[in-house]
């Protein structure tokens, strides 16, 4: 194969845990998501993958994940490079509400809506808000265009460019490459490798802590459709969770 990319979702977050829509809001790993993240590491070695370079989010649940399971994996050396667009989707209005709460309060159609639709973003979250990032200094080349919702076609539109010009270009130089990122960025991500249509994405869930890996061929194209989990079946019943998520 010519080109070998590795996904990494976030280990579990603490908001991932309290169950509560989280988007740009930096919140830490729990002592499970740290732990998911250096058996990513292991998953790697034993898989018999190098990571060459790593790319990540502004968001330290992607950093901190990708470090410990670089640690694991006796990579911390490697190069990184860090960008805004590899961000979880920015939730709007939702940020720092509970899920089950949320589904309660608006009901299944809104909720699923909001949380898996391809077009339509929550309510923009208020720049004066608690979980408003406006104002943060890593943003700060943003000015303006800083985002205050997202919907998926949203995240596609700023991850692609990031994808064409600096993570291609990894893979055409020859090196393996990881992404440390995040539920949403990640879903868009794997939408444009695997060409999944608008209503389909709304189906697919990203487990954290997995490495997933792709080998692509000269256009980019997955040998395998969905590429390939290190750890199948922990990703089976892990993705269960996430889609289920609210419900309990
Ligand atoms: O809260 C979020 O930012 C994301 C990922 O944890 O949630 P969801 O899976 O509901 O899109």
């Amino acid at each position: 194969m010519t080109y070998t990319l590795i996904l990494l979702r976030h280990g579990q977050s603490d908001w991932n845990e309290k169950n509560l829509f989280t988007g740009w809001v930096d919140v830490d790993l729990t002592e499970q998501g740290r732990t998911e993240a250096k058996r990513g590491g292991e998953l790697l070695i034993e898989a018999g993958l190098r990571p060459d370079v790593l790319h990540t989010s502004l968001l330290k649940r992607a950093i901190t994940t990708a470090n410990l399971a670089l640690e694991s994996a006796d990579l911390l050396w490697i190069p990184v490079k860090r960008d805004w667009r590899l961000n979880e989707r920015h939730y709007g209005a939702l940020q720092g509400k509970n899920k089950a709460e949320t589904l309660e309060e608006f009901g299944e159609e809104k909720f699923m809506e909001w949380r898996r639709s391809y077009d339509t973003p929550p309510p923009p979250l208020d720049d004066s808000s608690e979980f408003s990032q406006i104002g943060d200094p890593r943003y700060a080349d943003l000015g303006d265009d800083a985002p205050r919702t997202e919907c998926l076609k949203d995240v596609l539109e700023r991850m692609l460019p990031y994808w064409e010009s600096e993570i291609k270009a990894d893979l055409v130089a020859g090196r393996t490459v990881l992404v440390a990122a995040h539920g949403n960025s990640l879903r868009a991500l794997v939408k444009h490798l695997d060409g999944i249509s608008d209503e389909d994405i709304a189906g697919l869930n990203i487990p954290t802590g997995i490495p997933l890996l792709y080998e692509l061929d000269e256009d980019f194209k997955p040998a395998v459709a969905g590429g390939k989990y290190l750890d199948p079946e922990a990703a089976a019943e892990a993705v269960k969770a996430v889609a289920s998520q609210g419900r309990k």
